[in-house]
């Protein structure tokens, strides 16, 4: 083996980091990809989606990625104070906000030297801005090392309550509606006769896709703000245990094309307590302890301040959480041949 010589890998490559965050992988694309066109975050995501698509396709499809693979393209932000502009892309397409990525950034951005540890103080901020909005987080750091972020997101709301929708092969159903960043609708995984700690993950996104496609079919969501962030991300099934409580509880989340989160979910977690928050059971302050029903991972969550997203009350949610690095400074080179396993 010692005559082994490498192979001419002297074309294109990028360089990308690998993390999860509560289990939920984020793949960051360190170098080599190409800057987005546009003005402002939002056409610079449109620009991804519509003339380099094949990057998110080549860093998250198989063979280098799966079907519920999650990555984040870092692009420059007007956003003033920003330190670092994410699009946050899954396997089926562009998404508006990802609470797990932004966990994970907040630590790679200070581990890469994007953003200087704060001296002296326990916290670094780390401006991250997103689709959705700008969001602050905080990288904690103890000994010298990054551990446990928090993020405050963009204002988050309930759209609706008591929303009936006819779920073919599930008839009649309630649920809720509401937002962190992205829209999930809501409902306790009991209506279906399962657990969302404890049922087939395959049964949880049968009921879960079925409930997304039905609420996309018939509920037209409205964002005060915003028209691009407009629609339904994903359900959130739910153990029903919504009034506060010290123990944890589990939920989990399947978005995009019937994706499903390792982690509580970020932006998932942020909507529920909007959700907790607008139906009087929880009070600001009060932290509540979210479980993954895919990995029992946990993110803790509470509203911290009342405010308003256009003519709506809404809440600043805090959530923490903890990432972890799984592939340090990849090489990918930029060949590829995608062979996609259907369905
Ligand atoms: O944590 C979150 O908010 C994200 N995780 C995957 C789906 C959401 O974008």
């Amino acid at each position: 083996m010692s005559a082994v010589k490498l192979p001419p890998h002297d074309g294109p490559v990028l360089s990308v980091v690998d993390m999860h965050t509560g289990g939920e992988p984020v793949r960051i694309v360190l170098s080599g990809a190409p800057v987005p066109e546009g003005g402002s975050l939002l056409e610079r995501r449109r620009w991804l989606r519509d003339k380099a698509d094949w990057l998110r396709r080549l860093l998250l499809l198989e063979p280098r990625g799966h079907r519920d693979m999650y990555g984040v393209l870092l692009v420059p932000s007007e956003e003033p104070g920003a330190h670092l502009g994410a699009v946050f892309i899954h396997t089926e397409g562009y998404s508006t906000m990802c609470g797990h990525a932004v966990i994970a950034l907040g630590r790679f951005a200070v581990d890469y030297g994007i953003v200087p540890r704060a001296p002296g103080g326990p916290d670094t901020p780390v401006r991250i801005h997103c689709p959705c909005g700008p969001v602050q987080a905080y990288v904690s750091t103890s000994g010298g090392r990054s551990g446990a972020v928090r993020f405050h997101s963009v204002p988050a709301f309930t759209l609706a309550t008591d929303v009936s929708v006819e779920v073919p092969g599930y008839g009649k159903l309630v649920v809720d509606i509401a937002y962190g960043g992205a829209f999930y609708a809501f409902v306790s995984a009991e209506r279906f006769g399962l657990d969302v700690c404890t049922s087939k993950t395959r049964d949880l996104v049968d009921v879960a896709a079925a409930v997304t496609a039905s609420v996309k079919e018939q509920v037209k969501l409205a964002h005060p703000e915003n028209d691009e962030m407009a629609f339904l991300y994903g359900t959130i099934l739910t153990d029903g245990n919504d009034g506060y409580s010290e123990q944890p509880t589990a939920n989990i989340c399947v978005f995009a094309d019937s994706q499903v989160d390792r982690s509580p979910t970020g932006s998932g977690v942020t909507a529920r307590i909007a959700l907790q928050y607008h139906k009087g059971l929880i009070q600001l302050d009060q932290t509540r302890s979210f479980r993954s029903g895919a990995t029992d991972s946990v993110f803790t969550g509470k509203a911290v301040k009342e405010t308003t997203c256009g003519n709506l009350k809404a809440v600043i949610v805090e959530v923490s959480g903890q990432a972890f690095y799984t592939e340090l400074n990849k090489t990918v080179p930029l060949e590829s041949n995608l062979l996609l396993i259907k369905f």
